[in-house]
């Protein structure tokens, strides 16, 4: 495996605000205080019911008024990228983003990063397994983490390709694993493997390129 050198040239001095094209985000203090994993756990709870929930018309009424009443609460509180506990709280499933899979990271070095989790109601595509789209979305986050981990934090995903080889299931505790195969200059090569124990569901590979101090 070739090591990635020479990330440091795209660092930019803006006064420590700035790495690359990227804006310096940290992680979340706490994951976001003692209420929020509980707030993030009840939301993806509510996306799985809103994807599957067939009950009479009226309690769709019901549920309506409640999650605009939950929105109104919030809203006054909308912070700018990198502000909110969501996708910096790295001791909550997905970093405590919606958006993210809820799944924890188990291993992380450089040129290897591990992960499980499941897949859930909110996640499916047809006929009991998960939808197509939300894989990529996997590793592409994956790749971002083990890139970041090989010392290339401001790349950015130039192609994902993904090999799907058996239906993923939802409801199971399945494993992923991204690797960095080899690395050229701002372009690091990696791959990643998603199993159900010893059964291969996909496979998929990428090219991350570093960018320019100048590039967003
Ligand atoms: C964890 C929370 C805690 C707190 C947070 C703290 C830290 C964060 C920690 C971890 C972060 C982890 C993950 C999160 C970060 C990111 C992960 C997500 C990544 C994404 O999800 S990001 C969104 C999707 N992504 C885009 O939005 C990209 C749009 N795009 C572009 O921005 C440009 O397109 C760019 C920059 C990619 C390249 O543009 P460019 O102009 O700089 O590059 P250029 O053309 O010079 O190419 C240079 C060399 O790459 C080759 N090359 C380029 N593209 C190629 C292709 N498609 N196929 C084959 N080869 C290709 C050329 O052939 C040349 O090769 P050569 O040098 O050999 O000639």
């Amino acid at each position: 495996m070739t090591r990635a050198t020479g990330a440091d040239d795209a660092v930019r001095d803006d006064g420590g605000k700035r790495r690359g094209g990227f804006p310096m985000f940290s992680a979340a203090s706490e994951d976001g205080g003692p209420h929020f994993g509980r707030f993030v756990s009840a939301m993806r709870d509510l996306q799985d019911l809103a994807v599957s929930a067939a009950p009479d018309p009226e309690v769709f009424g019901a549920a309506a008024d409640k999650a605009e009443e939950l929105a109104a609460m919030l809203r006054p509180y909308a912070a700018e990228e990198g502000r909110s506990p969501a996708n910096r709280s790295i001791g909550l499933p997905g970093r405590g983003s919606l958006l993210m899979l809820p799944w924890m990271l188990t291993g992380l070095e450089p040129g290897r990063v591990t992960a499980a989790g499941v897949f859930r109601r909110y996640h499916l595509g047809g006929n009991g397994a998960a939808h197509g789209g939300v894989l990529p979305l996997l590793f592409d986050d994956i790749f971002g983490m083990v890139t970041h981990a090989q010392g290339q934090p401001v790349s950015r995903t130039a192609y994902l390709t993904v090999n799907y080889r058996n239906v993923t299931p939802l409801e199971k505790e399945l494993t992923v694993e991204a690797t960095v195969d080899s690395a050229d200059g701002r372009k690091t090569y990696v791959s990643g493997r998603l199993w159900d124990g010893g059964t291969l569901l996909a496979d998929a590979d990428a090219l991350m390129v570093r960018l320019q101090p100048w590039q967003p």
